[in-house]
């Protein structure tokens, strides 16, 4: 590993141990370790080692606030501010509760809930959500069914509030799936490049993933509604080939630092 001089930084919240393997710092928070100051600690033992990603740039994205303060400021829409609103848990620290989610139809209702929380507009969206991995300079696109759009009759109807457990985990590719073109059809690339080379600046980190929405009949009209640190990569297509190509490329990139001074 130390001759490598390459560290793997990846957020596992529900392993219990901190384990620090050959290439995986298993980071914990919710025994309330300290593992931005336990990483802090190996980086001054262990200055030849790159880290990935700095753990407080990862912190960041452990509040739904802050994780999406930086794609309002790239200012690229307006918001509408209409009912129903999705109600998220503040803080995503891992467990089942900061992953579940509710769906308001009236404002009244939102008493109910146990803040902090954050709100978003209910954006529909065909049952189809956009997961966009990021790794360095890679981009990868997959689909994923979601939650279903909600119709005007629906909105004028319904009251209250509805819990939806962890939704995402539930939720099966849509890759093969018959779905509508116009719903199907991906997000357009340079779009892409765009938000994933402003986000990785801003956020300061190499290993992310954006949840992407397309606003139901429209063409380009598209929602960041999540950012994850280091998502399941097991669902990415051609993963393995993905992250050997990072590595290499920042161990070049090391080598040459190294041999320009
Ligand atoms: N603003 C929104 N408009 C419409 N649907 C939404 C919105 N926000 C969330 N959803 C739906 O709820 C699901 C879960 O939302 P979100 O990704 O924010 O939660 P999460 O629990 O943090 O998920 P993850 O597993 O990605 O960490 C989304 O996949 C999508 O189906
Ligand atoms: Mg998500």
């Amino acid at each position: 590993m130390k001759n490598k001089g390459i560290l793997f930084v990846a957020i596992d919240l529900n392993r219990p141990l901190l384990d620090q393997g050959p290439f995986d710092v298993v980071l914990h928070k919710l025994l309330g370790k300290d593992w931005c100051g336990t990483i802090e600690d190996y980086r001054k033992e262990n200055p030849e080692v790159a880290i990935l990603d700095p753990p407080d740039a990862i912190e960041h994205l452990l509040n739904r606030q802050s994780m999406l303060n930086d794609v309002t400021d790239l200012n690229l829409s307006d918001c509408h501010g209409k009912l129903p609103l999705v109600a998220k848990p503040l803080v995503v620290d891992g467990t089942a509760k900061s992953h579940e989610l509710f769906l308001a139809y009236d404002q009244f209702s939102l008493s109910e809930l146990e803040p902090p929380l954050v709100l978003q507009e209910f954006v529909n969206h065909g049952g189809v959500l956009f997961k966009i991995y990021i790794v360095g300079e890679a981009i990868k696109v997959v689909r994923r069914f979601s939650l279903p759009n909600v119709t005007k009759q629906e909105v004028s109807k319904v009251e209250g509030v509805f819990r939806f457990p962890r939704v995402s985990s539930a939720a099966a590719s849509a890759d093969d799936a018959d779905l509508d073109p116009s719903v199907a059809e991906l997000p357009p690339p340079p779009l892409l490049e765009k938000l994933a080379r402003e986000l990785r600046h801003r956020l300061g980190l190499r290993l992310f993933n954006v949840d992407m929405i397309r606003e139901h009949g429209t063409k380009d009209v598209f929602y960041v509604i999540d950012i994850n640190y280091f998502p399941g990569y097991g669902k990415m297509p051609d993963y393995e080939h993905v992250f050997t190509d990072f590595l290499l490329s920042l161990m070049r990139s090391k080598d040459k630092n190294r041999a320009a001074q």
